[in-house]
């Protein structure tokens, strides 16, 4: 790296000789703390709509490091004569950061326009992924903008003192460099390395994101979420007083069968789950419980990790209440632990199904400590179907529902994630047929499974 500054450092006049100089001592002065930064390795996930398929890797070390440069061709927009620039949450309080992801990424996306693609940008140290993993945004140019560094500089100031901010360059010898900037005063360059190739790291920094951030494989995990934030959200404090009381009386042994309705919106879940519960003289109970849908709202407009904390704590006050139920009758769910799990994969996930981890990959298992229904059932109906259903409803939608409808490759991505769940996994069943052929194929699959009498 020194000795690539100094054969740069030839064509340099003498302003810029002397500001190169200046940049030294600070690296110097650096070196020590920037250690961790320069062996991050970052991942930007996919984003279909902005013509982004795939997930793309690197990492930054300096020259000496055994692994190829990246050649400015292969970042075409560096090539094109675009630009480049990251930002890196550097929070280390995760209810902080994950705010923080959230407003710098609708503040980015409203603000930086005109050519800008804003990708969102995990990183971690390989040494220690899970303690080391940081959110943040890579915003790409493709036309060339002298002005688009300023803009980003004013924009992120705000945050300086939680951000990393690294602008790229192509250098004179083909490869790339990142460039670290401090954001105080009129901004300048701290410390610069080279951006080497990396193959699909594992684990991807995207699956350490859903297991740190987006889905909880433990009570204890999504309730300390919680407990964080309800300093900032009161209501964070309600959902976990509900839990308590719901845990009070917790039944293990079920005496009856516990059956779950799984789909995407608008497959026919309720309809179903109502004529199950007549059909069957079953309890009929939904997810997340009604006992804390009141907050639902709130959680929904707060980040991936509150959002998914609150559903997964959802999960084990709905778990109490199956127990409690299943000790009288059958009980039917509408929507339980795999709707958190593929919602969680197919959002936190960029592009389409060949981006999903492999199946049987840990994160389609069950919670350990999560009550195992006896069935899940997975609704299936064309596309064209859904949105007439959907149309023919007219409700409010999230702003998932939202996208399902207008993206196609997120909905199949769901129900892909639904189909690769395990331990258990869903019978699919076709729900196109008229409501009442798919109440006997749905009741004539539980009475073989559950050993019900007809
Ligand atoms: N088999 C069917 N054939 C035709 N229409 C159906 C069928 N099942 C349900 N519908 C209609 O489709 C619409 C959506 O159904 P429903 O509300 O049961 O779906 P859902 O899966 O519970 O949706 P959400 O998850 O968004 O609450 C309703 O208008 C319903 O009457
Ligand atoms: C239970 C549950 C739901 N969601 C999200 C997925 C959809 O956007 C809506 C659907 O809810 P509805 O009440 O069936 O209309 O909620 C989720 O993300 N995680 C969950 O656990």
């Amino acid at each position: 790296m020194w000795s690539s500054f100094r054969l740069h450092s030839h064509s340099l006049c003498k302003r810029q000789a002397a500001r190169f100089k200046a940049l030294l001592v600070n690296m110097s002065s650096l070196n020590q703390g920037c250690e961790n930064w320069r062996s991050r390795l970052f991942a930007v996930d996919a984003n279909t709509s902005l013509g982004i398929p795939d997930p793309f890797y690197f990492t930054c070390a300096n020259s000496s490091h055994h692994l190829p440069s990246l050649n400015a061709q292969e970042w075409p927009v560096l090539a094109q004569g675009g630009s480049a620039h990251s930002v890196c949450i550097t929070t280390p309080q995760r209810i902080s950061a994950a705010r923080l992801q959230k407003a710098l990424g609708q503040k980015l996306t409203q603000e930086v326009q005109g050519g800008c693609k804003v990708l969102r940008l995990l990183s971690y140290q390989p040494q220690d992924p899970y303690g080391s993993l940081q959110g943040g945004f890579l915003v790409l140019n493709a036309l060339s903008c002298p002005s688009i560094q300023a803009k980003l500089q004013d924009l992120l100031g705000e945050y300086k003192q939680h951000i990393r901010f690294c602008s790229y360059q192509a250098g004179t010898e083909g490869g790339i460099w990142q460039c670290l900037w401090d954001l105080n005063g009129e901004g300048k360059e701290i410390e610069r390395c080279r951006v080497l190739k990396v193959e699909v790291p594992d684990p991807s920094p995207l699956v350490v994101n859903i297991k740190k951030s987006a889905l909880f494989y433990k009570l204890e995990a999504a309730c300390s979420v919680l407990q964080e934030c309800s300093t900032i959200i009161p209501e964070a404090s309600e959902v976990l007083k509900l839990l308590k009381d719901a845990r009070k009386t917790v039944n293990s042994e079920k005496k009856f069968p516990v059956i779950v309705i799984e789909g995407l919106d608008a497959t026919g879940k309720s309809t179903l789950t109502e004529s199950l519960k007549y059909s069957l003289r079953a309890e009929l109970l939904k997810s997340p419980p009604e006992c804390i849908s009141p907050w639902r709202k709130t959680f929904d407009t707060e980040p991936t990790l509150l959002r998914r904390a609150y559903y997964a704590v959802g999960n084990y006050i709905g778990a109490a209440q199956i127990a409690e139920a299943a000790q009288m009758s059958t009980v039917i769910v509408d929507r339980y632990w795999h709707s958190t799990a593929a919602y969680s994969i197919g959002t936190e996930i960029g592009g389409g199904v060949p981006n999903l981890p492999e199946y049987h990959h840990e994160i389609y298992q069950w919670p350990s400590d999560l009550l195992k229904p006896d069935l899940v059932i997975l609704l299936t109906v064309s596309d064209e179907e859904r949105l007439v259903r959907i149309r023919k409803r007219g409700l409010a939608e999230t702003v998932e529902e939202k996208e399902l409808e207008s993206n196609r490759m997120f909905r199949q991505k769901i129900e892909e994630a639904y189909m690769r769940m395990e331990n258990p996994g869903c019978i699919v069943v076709d729900a196109s047929a008229s409501k009442e052929t798919v109440l006997q194929h749905v009741l004539s699959i539980i009475y073989r499974h559950c050993a019900l009498a007809l």
